[in-house]
């Protein structure tokens, strides 16, 4: 048994907890950081980073195969087990920057296990106890497997499976229509699988409506079958020939199945009773500052119990980095947070959306768009399928929708003005280089002042009376 005293122990390596430890040592704090499992977490082993990669195998497929611009297209031929080898390869690239050694390099003492409190100011983790002024849970989540009958009884998989599947699926079914469905089910298609997504509500149920139409409409051009209402209620069969039915009593064949129906987060192992950190189904209890109930710990990333995404738990360790090593406040904000869906085309969002914004807002939000058919860049490439979509109030944006080529890309801007509270103004006079198709956002930024320099008796009376009277 070794006993180790430190500054801060942060409890998993993943999105949130590599960036608090990598912050705080490199300011000069003792770290301790706890990894049951892989270094990266989630985000580099089973979520965004394999993710994104098996869906560049599928664009690059998708794109090879359409006739476009006088160019012929071709069979692509995908060879699904050559993309899984090109997935972990990005993995294996990309892994060095989260691994052991480089943490320790940085001085952080890494533990490969998992840790749970056995005091309000003690992580216990294999034989060593930590003793910390500050500790940090950042242990991430999991796929939640629901209680649907007969599910345990069928071979499936889940976002920590399904990356090292060589076999193409013949026909995938896809229980759940949020994000991790979507980009999977494109994935898969466009890398030659039959798909069926089975989605219980709305599929994008949790982004503008218009936008996740876009979406649902190209998926469903691609082939891709898409039932909305239909929640999956029991499932039958073996390898290689798997049926759901719906609550409805509609039955749906295929022969393999990916469960991809939201996260539960991983808080199980971690003891908290024993450290007075108060918890329930979303996550761990806290406040602005991030804070639990027991003031020496925090938790970021998708165990604090909001949205669940990478940049958010980097964004959460800049937060509690400033209490935690300067005695300085420091609240999290979530309103100019973005997401995006990296389907083709990709959809963004940052701060309210429409229904959001009018909620809240009532009347006086104005909603400016542009369409990315009205774009030069868009025109010329043959990417004209989207639309920006602003919610302005008081000049100010309050929400971006974006779908649309590079909609995550494009967000940025939108992020960036909610951030620092810009104007609106502030985009208009930006200068975009054409012809970009960045210059769409300028253009719903324009679509906010076209009515008021177009449309006003005041403007028109002002310039026919400079017209008359001003010096030439
Ligand atoms: C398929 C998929 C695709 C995704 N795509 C995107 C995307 O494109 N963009 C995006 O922003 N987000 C994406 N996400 C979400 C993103 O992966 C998560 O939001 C992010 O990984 C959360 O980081 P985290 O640090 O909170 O947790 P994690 O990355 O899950 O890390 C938590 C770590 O804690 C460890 N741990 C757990 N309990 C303990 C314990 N008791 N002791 C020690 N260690 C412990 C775990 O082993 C894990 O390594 C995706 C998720 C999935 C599933
Ligand atoms: N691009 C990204 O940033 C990205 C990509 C993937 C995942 N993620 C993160 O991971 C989280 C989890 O993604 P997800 O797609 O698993 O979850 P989700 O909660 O966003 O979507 C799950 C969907 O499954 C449906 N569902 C639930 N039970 C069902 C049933 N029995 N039958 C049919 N449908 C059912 C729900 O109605 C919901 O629409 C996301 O919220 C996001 O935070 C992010």
């Amino acid at each position: 048994m070794e006993t180790i005293e430190t500054d801060i122990c942060v409890i998993g390596a993943g999105s949130g907890g590599l960036s608090v430890a990598a912050g705080a040592v490199q300011m000069g704090a003792k770290v301790v950081l706890l990894e049951g499992h892989l270094m990266g977490g989630d985000c580099l082993n089973f979520g965004c980073v394999p993710s994104k990669a098996l869906l560049a195998a599928g664009h690059k497929a998708h794109e090879t195969s359409e006739a476009a611009f006088g160019v012929a297209g071709h069979d692509p031929a995908p060879d699904y087990a050559a993309a899984k080898d090109h997935v972990h390869s990005v993995i294996e690239e990309i892994a060095p920057v989260d691994s052991q050694e480089r943490f320790e390099g940085l001085g952080v003492t890494v533990i490969r296990e998992f840790g749970r409190f056995i005091s309000e100011s003690e992580v216990q983790a294999g034989d060593t106890t930590i003793k910390a002024r500050r500790f940090v849970i950042a242990t991430g989540s999991r796929p939640f497997v629901p209680p649907i009958t007969g599910l345990d009884g069928v071979p499936y998989h889940t976002n920590e499976t399904i990356f090292d599947l060589r076999e193409k699926p013949e026909h995938l079914i896809i229980i759940g229509g949020g994000p991790i469905g979507m980009e999977m089910a494109q994935a898969h298609r466009r890398l030659g699988c039959q798909v069926t997504v089975l989605e219980g509500d709305k599929a994008m149920g949790k982004d503008d409506p218009d936008a996740a139409a876009i979406v649902i409409e190209t998926l469903r051009a691609e082939g891709i079958t898409i039932v909305e209402g239909a929640t999956a209620s029991e499932i039958r069969g073996e390898e290689g020939a798997i049926t759901v039915e719906t609550e409805d009593g509609a039955t749906f064949a295929g022969s393999h199945l990916l469960v991809a129906v939201g996260r539960a987060v991983n808080v199980d192992k971690l003891d908290l009773e024993k450290a007075g950190v108060e918890y329930d189904r979303k996550g761990v209890k806290v406040g602005a500052d991030l804070r639990s109930t027991n003031k020496r710990v925090y938790a970021v990333g998708d165990v604090g119990g909001g949205m669940q995404f990478t940049h958010l738990a980097g964004y959460h360790a800049g937060v509690i980095i400033r209490p935690m090593l300067f005695a300085l406040p420091s609240k999290a904000r979530t309103d100019h947070i973005p997401w995006a869906t990296y389907t083709s085309p990709e959809l963004a969002q940052v701060g309210l959306t429409e229904a959001q914004a009018k909620e809240k807002h009532g009347d006086s939000v104005f909603i400016a768009k542009a369409e990315f058919q009205d774009n030069d860049r868009g025109i010329a490439t043959g990417q004209k399928t989207g639309f920006v979509k602003v919610m302005v109030v008081k000049g100010k944006p309050v929400g971006a929708t974006i779908v649309g080529p590079h909609a995550g890309e494009l967000i940025g801007i939108w992020s960036l003005a909610i951030a620092n509270k810009l104007k609106m103004s502030a985009v208009a006079n930006m200068v975009a280089p054409y012809p970009t198709l960045g210059e769409v956002n300028k253009r719903a930024a324009s679509a906010y002042f076209t009515p008021k320099l177009f449309d006003s008796a005041l403007v028109k009376t002002l310039v026919g009376f400079v017209q008359r009277f001003g010096r030439p």
